[in-house]
């Protein structure tokens, strides 16, 4: 064989070779496994099965330096504490800034436990929360029923329906938030829909997105993900739909339109508050613009009943998902600023958990405990 001397040549089944990219042979027993540590700001694609330095330290959530974010943290150890239990094996962990708060949490519940669950992520940063925080990582095509699902959300109405996308992640979110779920079909005016029955997606958020109609705290529109091609006749549909300000979701620090983890375009749809009032239940149409208009763009319209706002979105050719989560949450969690977290659930119950029996609260109170035995023993110990 003729090699060049500037490209080195291997053979690609050569257990010294195998051994330098991974870490260990195909004799030990265990290859091949995922054994990397973390992508983000790597240059290598592997990297040794010993923890680094590096991922010890990306694994730490820095404390919460405003109010908004003591609110997230404190959602999600609640949140965390309630539904994430020692029998709970397979974890679905969902994307934005509330979640590095789950993880921590959830690693606060030590390794013992944590060493025979699997942690399935819905994205990019989900999974690096997870690799760093050394949990073992799994994905929704091993495990598609999930015990439990904890995400964030950008806001969530009386109902428990929600706009989630913001951090352009809910295709995957979606599908592990149907994970944890268990639907039955159901016949509702005459529409075939599946309901949950079982419900485990649960949502953590700070006070900020606990809303009555969802479009109200978050006004940028219900994040929609779209095959690349298909987007500008996407867009007009969803103008004729009642969004005339839909529009593409451009990068900030990068030219051009945001690509999903799924190499899509996401296009961001603010629709008017009677559309938004209830997106999902099937129920009569209202007015009818003219009488050609919906013979023409039957599914535009809505004829007859079917003419919630969810659907009728899924149905234009070339939507992926839309991040509108209907009737899919067990509840919700809302951290607030005094300290204290709503709970609103899916039966319309909404629980109060007031400042001093938050998780946080009884962290102080342990920690203030732990400084005063100190203290104690440190005088009875003085000479
Ligand atoms: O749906 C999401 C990402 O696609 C996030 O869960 C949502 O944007 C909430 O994020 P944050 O916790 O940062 O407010």
């Amino acid at each position: 064989m003729l090699s060049s001397p500037l490209i080195p040549v291997v053979q690609l089944d050569d257990p010294a070779y195998v051994a330098s990219l991974y870490g260990r042979t195909p004799s030990d027993g265990v290859y091949p496994q995922p054994l990397r540590q973390t992508l983000a700001g790597q240059t290598s694609q592997y990297i040794t099965s010993t923890p680094s330095p590096l991922a010890a330290q990306q694994s730490k959530v820095p404390p919460p330096t405003s109010a908004v974010e003591a609110s997230k943290r404190l959602a999600a150890w609640t949140a965390v504490d309630r539904h994430i239990l020692p029998e709970h094996k397979v974890i679905g962990i969902g994307s934005g800034s509330t979640v590095p708060y789950v993880v921590e949490r959830i690693v606060a519940q030590g390794k013992a436990v944590n060493k025979d669950r699997v942690f399935i992520p819905t994205g990019f940063q989900s999974k690096e929360l997870i690799v760093n925080a050394e949990l073992l990582l799994g994905d929704v095509d091993q495990y598609p029923v999930i015990d439990v699902t904890i995400d964030g959300a950008d806001e969530v109405d009386h109902d428990l329906n929600c706009i989630k996308g913001g951090g352009g992640c809910h295709l995957r979110e979606k599908v592990l938030a149907e994970a944890a779920d268990t639907y039955v079909p159901t016949i509702e005016r005459s529409a075939m829909i599946m309901r949950s029955t079982d419900y485990s997606f649960v949502l953590v958020a700070d006070y900020r997105k606990n809303s009555k109609v969802l479009g109200t705290m978050f006004k940028q529109g219900i994040p929609i993900e779209v095959v690349p091609f298909a987007y500008t006749k996407i867009l007009q549909n969803l103008h004729l739909l009642g969004s005339p300000r839909a529009v593409l979701r451009m990068a900030k620090a990068k030219a051009g339109p945001v690509v999903s983890d799924n190499g899509n375009f996401i296009i961001d749809a603010p629709f008017p508050e009677e559309m938004m009032q209830d997106p999902y239940t099937v129920r009569p149409s209202p007015s009818l613009p003219f009488p050609p208009f919906p013979l023409i763009f039957p599914m535009l319209t809505g004829l007859g009943e079917h003419t919630q706002l969810l659907t009728r979105i899924k149905m234009l050719t070339g939507v992926v998902e839309v991040g509108l989560f209907c009737h899919m949450a067990k509840a919700a969690y809302f951290g607030n600023q005094d300290g204290s977290v709503t709970i609103k659930w899916h039966d319309g119950r909404v629980e109060q958990v007031q400042a001093d029996k938050s998780p946080l609260a009884e962290k102080s109170q342990a920690e203030a405990l732990g400084a005063a035995v100190a203290k104690l023993s440190a005088s009875t110990l003085a000479p």
